[in-house]
């Protein structure tokens, strides 16, 4: 039987830095005895066409993007049922999900390690009706990531991220919010929250500390609204991934979260899905235990 790999690839993706990398693939996948069955994800939100024509030869999806289009390709592979595991090569911007399971972003390092073939089931978020793989998010901070135009993150890269950031810290406007998870209600004003399955976001690592991708728990970080001079200083603690004990900062593990917005806020409407822009509000978050194989290092 052949041994085939569905390599699915965003040329838009990062730097499109994967565009220079394609002649490695074939080679290093060929030489492997694997045969690469290709598909250009051709526009915004075409994956699902690269997942239509399957066959039982099919070995594993390999996905080369960011956080973005891995999310996407996780979200088809639920939706259809497609228990194969998942590659990524990891040639977006941020890629915290791929580094996060130990994918190199020097894509020759991460072709090796995709062929030397360790498999690991994680665990996977799903909001209402949409799989998700790193972090669901809301509130002003979070909208730094899918408000920061694909054009500008390409040329800029991370720095592109910090420099949103700091101009939304200066028109920051804070939600009212209701967190209820399995064994807490929370309800108050919150400048963002986040729901953690890995550890990093939007470049920066360890931020939910305690959080690991097979445990079984989500880790919600929610940011309570408070003088935004005080506030600053911990946000930065915090994405720098250093322990946080401050009374503006809630830290809940569990395996599910509901978050409702309280009153008719129409400043956020959507939550953010692994950098994308998620499902609207109200939100229903269910961790689903070891629900998907993926390729790691
Ligand atoms: N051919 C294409 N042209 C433009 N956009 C595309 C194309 N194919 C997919 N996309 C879109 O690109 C987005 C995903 O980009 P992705 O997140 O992978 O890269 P990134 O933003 O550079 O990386 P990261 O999320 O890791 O910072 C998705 O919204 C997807 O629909």
């Amino acid at each position: 039987m052949t041994k085939k790999v569905k390599f699915i690839y965003n040329p838009a993706a990062g730097d499109r830095s994967v565009i220079r990398y394609l002649d490695n693939f074939f080679e290093k996948f060929q030489s492997a005895g694997f045969k690469l069955d290709v598909y250009r994800s051709m526009e915004e939100g075409d994956f699902r066409n690269g997942l239509d024509d399957l066959s039982e030869d099919h070995k594993a999806i390999i996905i080369a993007g960011g956080d973005g289009s891995a999310s996407n390709v996780i979200n088809i592979m639920q939706q259809k049922n497609i228990e194969l595991p998942l590659g990524i090569i990891p040639t977006g911007t941020a890629n915290d999900f791929a580094s996060y399971i130990g994918m190199s972003e020097n894509i020759e390092r991460s072709i090796d390690t995709i062929l030397k073939w360790k498999i690991k089931e994680v665990d996977i978020g799903r909001v209402n009706d949409r799989f998700f793989l790193n972090v669901c998010a809301g509130g002003v901070i979070s909208n730094i990531a899918h408000r920061t135009e694909t054009e500008m993150k390409n040329r800029l890269g991370k720095v592109a991220y910090y420099l949103y950031g700091l101009k939304e810290l200066t028109n920051i406007k804070p939600m009212a919010l209701k967190i209820t998870s399995s064994q807490r209600e929370i309800s108050g004003e919150f400048l963002a929250f986040f729901i953690f399955n890995s550890k990093d976001a939007g470049g920066f690592k360890n931020i939910a500390q305690f959080a690991s991708i097979d445990d079984g728990l989500f880790d919600l970080i929610a940011i309570k609204s408070a003088n935004i001079i005080k506030i600053s200083s911990v946000i930065a603690d915090l994405l720098q991934g250093k322990n946080i004990n401050n009374d503006n900062i809630i830290y809940i593990q569990d395996e599910y979260f509901k978050i409702e917005k309280i009153g008719d806020d129409r400043a956020i409407e959507h939550c953010d899905i692994d950098g994308e822009k998620g499902p609207r509000f109200p939100l229903e978050i269910q961790l689903l235990p070891k629900a998907h194989k993926i390729i790691s290092g």
